[in-house]
Parts: structure tokens; C-alpha cells; sequence
């Protein structure tokens, strides 16, 4: 067999997971999570310049995954409206949502690192199966977050949704949809885009890559860059993920995020 049947008959479906571009609470280093922050005016960029990029490297997309929260349903729009493909279809669920990060919604995490120590902070933003504390009606955004009316569409009572998740947590509501909407598509051979947020898609890499609980940890996701995965029958990863663009640049981004955790005053 040729090299390159080889690569054909491993490399079987292609799939791109996104983190939405930067949100206004991304800029002011807030834990944003389920409050509906739209994009700011560079997040509208990055969107835009991923679609961009997507159709240079030939993507046709045929169905896209977003949650239910506006910065991954306007990324979706912007990506597709750059690649020409406006008329793909959007199929949009609240188990592609942010993760869940309760009372933390709203802070800055610098201020938290300087409070709580840069470790626990760490430790919030990246463990597998730390939960933060429960978000509840005291809480500045709580009214906002449960009295949408999205959240009265979901295929769980209002009640039942989270109240804060950790990781592992995210996992657990993420995997029924996976499996039951996203992998049979996957395998009819419609290539696919996850337009979600920088949880939701450490979590569908964790599964789909077998990423430890520790591993994980070190898997830091930048807005607005595509993360190409390639995948056999098995949907089992024939090469390491591709974060596509400017390697320069998103290695920057990666330090960028993995700093906001810092400790620091906020302007
Ligand atoms: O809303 C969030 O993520 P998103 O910008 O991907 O939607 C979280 O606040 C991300 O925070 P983290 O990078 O501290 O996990």
C-alpha cells in the first residue's frame, strides 16, 4: 500500500472543534461561563479570520454544532459567513454550554488569584474534577442566568441544570449528546464544526483524545483558533490535534490565557 492510501484509510473524518472568538468578559479576564456576553470587536475579527482560514484549507462544511450561548452562535455565523457557506446548517444545545462555574461568574481572576492564591485558581480553572462553589439566589447574575427563556427549551427541567461544574462534570452532561446527536453524523461522513468554548471542547478532547485526568490540566484552548482533529472508523485520533494558523501567535494566545489566572490588581 502507497503512503498516501495509508493516510486515506486511517485518516477517515475530519472534525473541527472551536473556541468562539474573544468575548467582552475575556477582555476583562471575568469568568464569563453561562452569562451571555456577546463578541467584542476582536472576537469579531477572530471569527472572521478563522472562516477564512477554514476555506483556504478547503473545508466544506455540512453541519455545525454551537451551545446555546450567543459568543459561539455569532462565531458560527461569522465562520461560515466568511467561508460562503451560510446556508449550512446550525443545530444548537445547552450541552455544548460553557462550563457551569458558579459562584465564580462575574469575578476577575486575577483578583481571585490574589484572594485565593494563584494555585487554587489554577486549580478551579483547570483540574478534572474540582467543582467551584454552587452558584445560588444571592448571586448578581443568578436571575439572569435561570429566568431565560433558553433555558426553559432544554431537555432537562430547569432545576436539573448545574449549578456549578467542574470538568469532569461538563463531561458528564456533554457525553449523552456526543453520542447520541454529534457521532452519528460524524459517521454518515459529514464534516463537522463544534463552534463551542474553551471548557466544552477541553472536555469533547478529553474523550476523544483519552487525555488523562492529569493530562488535561495542561490543555489550554485560545479563542478564535481551529483545532483540527483527525479520526479513523473508530472516531480514535490518527495524529496529534492541529491548532491551524500562525504557531507564533497561538502560543501567545495559550500564554495569554494561562496568565490571566495570575496574580493581579484589577484596572
Ligand atoms: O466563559 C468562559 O470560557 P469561554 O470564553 O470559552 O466561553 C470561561 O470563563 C473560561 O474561563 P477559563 O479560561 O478560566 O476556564
Amino acid at each position: 500500500m502507497t503512503p498516501l492510501l495509508l493516510v486515506l484509510r486511517m485518516s477517515k473524518y475530519r472534525l473541527v472543534l472551536l473556541r468562539h472568538g474573544e468575548g467582552a468578559w475575556n477582555k476583562e479576564n471575568r469568568f464569563c461561563s453561562w452569562v451571555d456576553q456577546k463578541l467584542s470587536e476582536e472576537g469579531v475579527k477572530e471569527a472572521r479570520d478563522c472562516g477564512r482560514l477554514l476555506k483556504e484549507q478547503g473545508y466544506k462544511f455540512d453541519l455545525v454544532f454551537t451551545s446555546l450561548l450567543s459568543r459561539s452562535i455569532h462565531t458560527a455565523w461569522l465562520v461560515l459567513e466568511a467561508m460562503g457557506q451560510e446556508w449550512v446548517p446550525v443545530v444548537k444545545s445547552w450541552r455544548l454550554n460553557e462550563r457551569h462555574y458558579g459562584a465564580l461568574i462575574g469575578l476577575n481572576r486575577a483578583e481571585m488569584a490574589l484572594q485565593h492564591g494563584e494555585q487554587r485558581v489554577k486549580l478551579w480553572r483547570r483540574s478534572y474534577d474540582i467543582t467551584p462553589p454552587l452558584i445560588d439566589e444571592s448571586h448578581p447574575y443568578y436571575m439572569e442566568i435561570y429566568n431565560d427563556r433558553r433555558y426553559a427549551t432544554c431537555d432537562v427541567p430547569k432545576e436539573n441544570l448545574p449549578r456549578a461544574e467542574s470538568l469532569k462534570e461538563v463531561l458528564d452532561r456533554l457525553l449523552p449528546y456526543w453520542n447520541s446527536t454529534v457521532v452519528p453524523e460524524i459517521l454518515k461522513g459529514k464534516t463537522i464544526l463544534i463552534s463551542g468554548h474553551g471548557n466544552s471542547c477541553r472536555a469533547i478532547l478529553k474523550h476523544v483524545e483519552g487525555v488523562s485526568d492529569d493530562d488535561i490540566a495542561n490543555v489550554t484552548l485560545p479563542t478564535g483558533v481551529p483545532v483540527q482533529l483527525e479520526l479513523d472508523e473508530n472516531l480514535k485520533p490518527v495524529k496529534p490535534r492541529q491548532l491551524l494558523g500562525d504557531q507564533a501567535k497561538i502560543q501567545a494566545a495559550i500564554k495569554k490565557v494561562e496568565d490571566q489566572g495570575k496574580a493581579k490588581q484589577a484596572t
